[in-house]
């Protein structure tokens, strides 16, 4: 190895210079050359040579032997002796330093040079391997596993750090002892004593494993699980040098293991026990697992469910589309999850399952989709009560029909939808006539099967295009989509009220209505809904006002007249507060004295604008509205003051006869009223007269009869107004406690020139009388009709042929009650 570095040491000059000019020549580094121990110690320590050429016999103290171990033990060199001497003694104490040669003076230079080869090799080979065994050192000290060796007894030789930590005991205390003392090893599950592998793998030379449910009982007593095992070290030539055991500790491991396990039994018990219906889905749509809830939901078997795939369950069209696209969301990650509420199949054919459904995608590590969790809860329950409520929310309870509500909201697609083509609409608004009557005398429950079975009815007559609603109460409206002429309505309207007025029969009730049908047409009379159904609404009011059972088209005028009758509604409530109502009285004549004792009193109102306004213009909207209950009330009142007044201050009248309207009479509080008022104003009964429509009394007869009783009992006298115009129906004049009927003026008007007209006066008269009621005959303007009236010997007269209807001061003042007796004894 040329230019190794060599150090000399040699007391004799000419000695060492020899073996340096030798040692150059075959091509070493002589890097100094020392005379003494001491000296080359301290070279040795300086130059840090590869060999040291060390002569035992120096001068000095420190011989070279003493100097070669100290060279070799602190500094690690190699050192070859040369000397003269080879006796035993020097030999051993040479041998004793480790040195790498021994050369005996003198040597030949090629001796020299092969013991420098020699020891400079074998330094090498030397360091190799420090430099390995230090290189496996650390790499045991590195590992996390335990590493112990052993001899082939069995006794400890090495241990890593993670193997003293185990045995709890550190390698120089351990070294040499045999590895069973250091620790037991037990089977896990019974404790019992287990071999330890490295006795067993010195044995038979084999790789020992250890059983997996080993525990390790170390020095400190302390416990854990291990795996691993034994293997043999051998030599080259297979000869046994010990064995290596290698283990670890896995209670960690274990602890995962048994977190895993608990978390996985924790799913399993959460998964099969849930009150949701949960199932672990392939990507295919087949079922890997499902729990019991799930089968309870679709009544299906666990192993059924697990042949068969989602799609079973599920209706076509939610698997193809809604559901399909979520679950191809999730696989192209664009969704974390999803929730659904779908339509499903029971097992029983024709079992609906509403289900809300929660979906996510399990993937692995790697992100590779796994397979789908889907939570399924059953809302059919919650489903079918939103359908039911949204079912009330649209429909009338009763019948089944459209409501309001719904109406509009098809009203107003329908005209969405008609305004792109050139077609016609028509509203038909019904209402049935007197229903209110029947349902007051036949009972409610009757009345709502009526209107059940006009439902029905209806809904068979309608085309699958139109649309049929209740508005309420006995208010129907139907709308005719698809029109071509006006004239297709008119058929409708006339069919529907041909067939709705077939008799019904009821619970054994023979029972006939009418109705009364309003149409508007779009876009003619309207192009919005609201427009529309105002417009079919006042169309429905003039069928009525056309004595009913008819249906009747809108028309402008409507608009106006519905106008006026919301003017008039609004002043009519002011004209009761700011006190613009007044009474006028019209003198009612008896043929027999000439005598006029009783008026009737009949309404005005002294409008702000208008000036004075007559009832006609006005009744009908207060009857419509109600508010002819309270003007009722205050006339009734008014009249009888007034009366009353006459007969205190000899006035020239001594009865009054006030009307009162059928609206009136359907408010429970009549009697009431009149009673009142008759006490109030201290008026004896006698003195007033109640003049009732025979309309009016046809309303509701028999709660108009009960009414009429208790009048009469009062002490009231009771008449029936316009007779003649109605239904003149005798049956009730007898069983009515009325004791005068009141010829309407249109039969008056006509006597001079109608005979019929004359006849039928003639014959009501005669009748009345045979019934012991008093007649009046109202509207008398001429002396003809005068004439007539007094030879069918009425028994009293009203017209302007004595007077208008005048103020109580006007009458007061002006009226002169003689000057008819002269008139009326031409007559007589
Ligand atoms: N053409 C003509 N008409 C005559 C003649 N003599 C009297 N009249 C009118 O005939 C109507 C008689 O009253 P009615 O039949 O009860 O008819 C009354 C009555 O039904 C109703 N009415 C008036 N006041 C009241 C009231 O206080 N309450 C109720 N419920 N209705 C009333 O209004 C209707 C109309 O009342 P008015 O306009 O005051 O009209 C009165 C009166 O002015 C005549 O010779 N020729």
């Amino acid at each position: 190895m040329p230019n190794s570095k060599i150090l000399i040491v040699e007391d004799e000059g000419i000695i060492a210079m020899d073996i340096r000019r030798q040692l150059e020549d075959f091509g070493y580094e002589v890097v100094a050359t020392a005379f003494s121990g001491g000296q080359a110690i301290t070279l040795a320590e300086q130059s840090q040579p590869d060999l040291v050429l060390m002569d035992i016999v120096l001068k000095g103290e420190m011989d070279g032997i003493s100097a070669a171990h100290a060279i070799s033990e602190t500094l690690r060199i190699p050192v070859i002796f040369l000397t003269a001497y080879s006796d035993p003694d020097t030999l051993r104490r040479a041998q004793a330093t480790g040195a790498y040669g021994y050369l005996i003076k003198p040597f030949r230079p090629d001796e020299l040079h092969a013991s420098i080869e020699v020891a400079l090799y074998k330094r090498q080979l030397e360091q190799k391997l420090k430099d390995s065994e230090q290189w496996f050192a650390k790499t045991l000290h590195c590992i996390s596993d335990a590493v112990i060796a052993t001899d082939g007894a069995g006794n400890i030789r090495f241990m890593n750090p993670v193997a003293e930590a185990a045995i709890g005991l550190d390698l120089e205390h351990a070294k040499g002892t045999s590895v069973e003392q250091l620790m037991t090893l037990l089977n896990q599950s019974n404790r019992a004593v287990m071999e330890n592998p490295v006795p067993k793998t010195l044995k038979s030379r084999q790789v020992t494993s250890m059983d997996c449910a080993t525990l390790l009982v170390n020095q400190s007593g302390h416990e854990f699980p291990v795996e691993d095992g034994a293997a043999p070290i051998l030599d080259d030539d297979g000869s046994l040098l010990g064995a290596v055991m290698v283990f670890r500790d896995i209670s960690e491991r274990r602890r995962m293991e048994k977190l895993l396990r608990e978390s996985e039994e924790r799913f399993h018990s959460a998964f099969d026990l849930a009150s949701i219906g949960m199932a672990l889905i392939a990507l295919d749509g087949g079922f890997l697992q499902v729990n019991n809830s799930l089968m309870d939901i679709f009544g299906y078997s666990k192993p059924e469910l697990l042949q068969a795939n989602l799609q079973m369950l599920t209706h076509a069209e939610n698997t193809d589309n809604a559901m399909a696209l979520r679950l191809r969301q999730l696989l192209a990650d664009e969704l974390p999850s999803f929730q659904i509420e779908i339509e499903c199949y029971h097992k029983i054919v024709g079992k609906v399952v509403w289900a809300l459904l929660s979906g996510s995608l399990v993937r692995n590590s790697d992100g590779e989709p796994q397979y789908f969790i889907l939570q399924i809860q059953d809302i059919t329950n919650r489903k079918f009560a939103e359908q039911q409520l949204l079912y009330l929310a649209n429909h009338d309870p009763l019948t089944g029909l459209l409501n309001r509500e719904q109406f509009h909201n098809r009203l107003t697609k329908a005209l969405a939808a008609v305004q792109r083509y050139d077609t016609k609409l028509a509203l038909m608004y019904l209402d049935l006539d007197r229903f209110k009557l029947i349902n007051d005398t036949l009972g409610h429950r009757l009345g709502d099967l009526l209107l059940q079975s006009v439902s029905d009815r209806l809904r068979t007559s309608i085309r699958a295009q139109d649309i049929l609603a209740r508005l309420g109460g006995d208010e129907f409206i139907i709308l005719l989509s698809d029109i071509n002429k006006i004239d297709d309505a008119a058929r409708v309207a006339e069919k529907t009220i041909d067939m709705l007025t077939q008799s019904y029969t009821l619970e054994g009730n023979n029972i006939v209505v009418t109705a009364s049908i309003g149409i508007s047409i779009y876009p003619d009379d309207g192009k919005d809904s609201h427009t529309l159904l105002m417009n079919a609404d006042a169309a429905m009011y003039l069928a009525k006002e056309r004595g009913k059972n008819n249906y009747q088209f809108y028309t402008l005028a409507m608009t106006e007249r519905s106008l006026e009758r919301m003017t008039i509604e609004r002043g009519l409530r002011r004209a009761l507060a700011n006190n613009e109502l007044r009474v006028h009285y019209q003198p009612q004549i008896d043929l027999a004295s000439g005598l006029a004792t009783c008026v009737e009193a009949l309404v005005r109102w002294q409008h702000p604008e208008w000036g004075l306004v007559y009832p006609d213009r006005f009744i009908g909207v207060a009857e419509e509205t109600g508010l002819i209950v309270p003007i009722g009330a205050w006339v009734l009142s008014t009249a009888c003051k007034q009366v009353k007044s006459w007969h205190e201050h000899d006035g020239p009248f001594s009865a009054v006869a006030v009307n009162l309207s059928a609206r009136q009479f359907l408010e429970n509080n009549l009697y009431q009223t009149v009673k009142q008022t008759l006490v109030e104003t201290g008026l004896n009964p006698s003195a007033l007269e109640l003049e009732i429509t025979e309309s009016a009394v046809m309303q509701d007869p028999e709660n108009t009869l009960k009414v009429l009783q208790q009048l009469r009992e009062l002490g009231v006298t009771l008449s029936i107004d316009d007779f003649g115009t109605g239904y003149s129906s005798l049956t009730y004049l007898r069983r009515f406690p009325v004791q005068s009927v009141k010829i309407d003026q249109t039969f008056v008007a006509d006597i001079s020139n109608d005979e019929g007209c004359r006849t039928l006066v003639s014959a009501i008269i005669a009748l009345t009388h045979e019934l012991k009621l008093n007649v009046i005959a109202e509207g008398v303007e001429t002396e003809e009709q005068l004439a007539f009236l007094s030879k069918q010997r009425c028994d009293s007269l009203q017209g302007y042929i004595f007077s208008r209807p005048e103020t109580s001061a006007t009458l007061e003042n002006e009226f002169k009650a003689t000057q008819f007796k002269t008139q009326l004894h031409r007559y007589n």
